[in-house]
């Protein structure tokens, strides 16, 4: 199956700027992604990247095995922000969409306005940040991509709201077979909703996997202090935490540790994230 996608030593330099380097990654089609990392690690650049907004300065992009172009029909972008028309009724959004997008869904965008108890005659300016964020969601799915793109979707809405919005994702995502590549700063969301999780740090991939391999191969350990050399091979330290009698450890293990020495704990994607972005000895 062709991957959603797919990078090779993929580079981006705004002058003399490195925003994403030599970055090598494949997103399988068909989940829905989760891409994290502080501010600043390159989220916003790689997924411009994948949208053809922005070109590579070295390496290889594939977004559904071609070169990203702008405006190509398989793949919606929701920026930061949701950006809508402010002078635009929503039912103008709908008509402008189906206008521009041959595979324009018109039965699917009318319905979810209406469940949502949007009014097809309001401007959107005059729309809650929740709503601008669920009209942006619905001209995006209305497009019928096969991948969609959101940047940061959730940021600036209250709890109540994205859950609406993650709601949508989630049904939309169940009823049709969209891939979904989405940044986010709030990880209990992406726990939720991704089953496929990318870490960005320091412009560079630190970990892509499967949110339930994630989960199951990390784990915190607490001890008298030692020294984590000490551990037996095939486990890998991501971060570890000393004080004068105790060690914390957040170690990667496919086998099962039953070392009496260590009492061991399941972690949660926070837990894990937090782990690989605070990564190295203290
Ligand atoms: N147009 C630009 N010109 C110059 N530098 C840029 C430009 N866009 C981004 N950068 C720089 O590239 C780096 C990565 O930025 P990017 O917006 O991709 O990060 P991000 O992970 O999306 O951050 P945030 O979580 O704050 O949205 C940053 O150092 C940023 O200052």
């Amino acid at each position: 199956m062709t991957a959603a996608l797919e990078t090779r030593n993929l580079t981006k330099r705004y002058g003399r700027r490195t925003a994403l380097s030599d970055c090598t990654l494949t997103v399988p089609a068909g989940r829905v992604v989760g891409l994290v990392g502080p501010n600043g690690a390159g989220k916003s650049t790689l997924l411009q990247l994948a949208c053809g907004l922005l070109t590579p300065s070295d390496g290889d992009i594939r977004v559904l095995g071609e070169r990203p172009l702008g405006g190509s029909p398989r793949v919606a972008f929701v920026a930061q922000d949701t950006p809508v028309y402010p002078g635009f009724t929503i039912a103008e959004h709908l008509r402008l969409g189906a206008r521009l997008n041959p595979s324009w869904d018109a039965g699917y965008a009318e319905r979810r306005i209406a469940a949502l108890g949007l009014d097809p005659a309001q401007r959107a300016g005059a729309l809650s940040g929740g709503q601008r964020a669920q009209l942006a969601l619905t001209v995006a799915a209305a497009k019928r991509p096969e991948l969609l793109i959101l940047d940061e979707p959730v940021a600036a809405l209250d709890p109540l709201a994205r859950r609406g919005f993650l709601q949508a994702l989630m049904e939309l995502t169940a009823e049709s077979e969209v891939s979904v590549i989405m940044s986010s700063h709030l990880i209990a969301d992406l726990e939720r909703t991704c089953d496929h999780l990318i870490v960005l740090r320091d412009s560079a991939v630190t970990v892509a996997a499967d949110v339930d391999d994630l989960l199951a191969t990390h784990h915190r350990l607490t001890g008298r202090r030692q020294d984590p050399a000490a551990l037996s091979g095939g486990r890998a330290v991501i971060d570890q935490r000393h004080t004068g009698v105790q060690s914390t450890l957040v170690v990667r293990s496919t086998a099962p540790i039953d070392d009496p020495g260590w009492q061991v704990d399941r972690l949660d994607l926070e837990d894990i994230v937090l782990a690989y972005l605070t990564e190295g000895p203290r």
